[in-house]
């Protein structure tokens, strides 16, 4: 018998799923496979449900929501022989959509039922993990007006980024230290990423892989008001690397580090975070967690 959990969040992608036991058995075989659904009821309970279907021997655990979800599943299973599925019921799904997990249940469960994984890297930011990619300054913003709206839609995303616009112009000095340099920057955005993309498609670091070994870091630096359309227009474009105040480096650990005593205001895997910590250690664990997908 297959033990399958499926750890689902029942607000992610505007509450618009409804993955039951029931609908679930539909899909699979009685005798077979032995299903298990349990629904997250707040920030950090599907961790401790993962937590919980870990002990109960389960040999499958299918995380059912967005990012956010998949971080608090999947931060569970690093180093173990159980297989995080996905089934991607979020509003941006940037680690599904990179790992090629359709949006229909039928064909994401399919993925489950055919057992096929692989492995992937996991970055890592002091204690904690992301799986998809952690942000400073900017794309942090977006996501704490994104949060607050309560349109987790494209347009509200859209909403999110012209609002951060308007609003940035607080200097934060930052020492960052990539491949023994040290770079000091005023940046508008740092975005550090294990995946090709964000969600809605959207992508700073489109040569990223789940595979490589490597984190993405794409550091842009202070800039006008004007350039921050382009960007915008190049981030369309996935050509971000055109602004003259955009670099990019490939990195298997960096640090972050700043002299006044305000916490990080940061993104991880879409969620905002404050890390109250004047040093951010971050680094990538090789190939340590293995994910269901399409052969
Ligand atoms: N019952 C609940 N009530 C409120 N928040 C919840 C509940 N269950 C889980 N959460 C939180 O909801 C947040 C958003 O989840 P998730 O990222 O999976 O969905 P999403 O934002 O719609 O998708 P994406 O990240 O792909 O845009 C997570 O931080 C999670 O901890």
């Amino acid at each position: 018998m297959i033990r399958i959990h499926f750890i689902v969040n029942p607000i992610a992608g505007h509450g618009r799923s409804s993955l039951t036991e029931t609908l679930l058995e539909l899909y699979f075989v009685r005798g077979v496979h032995q299903l298990t659904v349990k629904h997250s009821e707040y920030k950090w309970h599907a961790s401790q449900l993962t937590r919980e279907s870990i002990s109960e021997k389960a040999n499958i655990i299918v995380a059912c929501g967005g990012d956010g979800t998949i971080n608090e599943v999947a931060s569970c299973l690093i180093g173990s022989t159980i297989p995080l599925g996905i089934i991607p019921i979020g509003s941006g799904n940037g680690l599904a959509s990179n790992l090629r997990i359709p949006k229909q249940l039928r064909k994401a469960l399919e993925i489950i039922k055919n057992q096929w994984t692989v492995k992937i890297d996991v970055g890592k930011i002091n204690d904690r993990h992301f799986f998809s990619n952690m942000g400073i300054g900017f794309d942090a913003s977006v996501i704490k007006h994104y949060e607050s709206s309560q349109k987790r839609t494209l347009s509200g995303y859209v909403r999110a980024c012209l609002i951060s616009l308007r609003d940035m112009g607080q200097n934060q000095k930052l020492s960052v230290s990539i491949n023994d340099l040290n770079h000091f920057v005023d940046p508008f955005i740092i975005l550090i990423s294990n995946s090709n993309e964000m969600g809605y498609n959207l992508s700073l670091t489109p040569k990223a892989s789940l595979q490589d070994g490597l984190l993405d870091v794409l550091i842009v630096s202070k800039i006008g008001r004007m350039k921050m359309l382009w960007l915008g227009v190049l981030i369309i474009l996935r050509k971000v690397y055109w602004l003259k105040e955009a670099k990019s480096f490939q990195t298997k650990q960096l640090q972050l580090s700043r002299n006044d005593k305000n916490y990080f205001e940061s993104q991880i895997d879409g969620e905002l975070q404050e890390i109250d910590k004047g040093n951010l250690n971050i680094s990538i664990q090789e190939k340590s967690l293995s994910v269901l997908v399409a052969e």
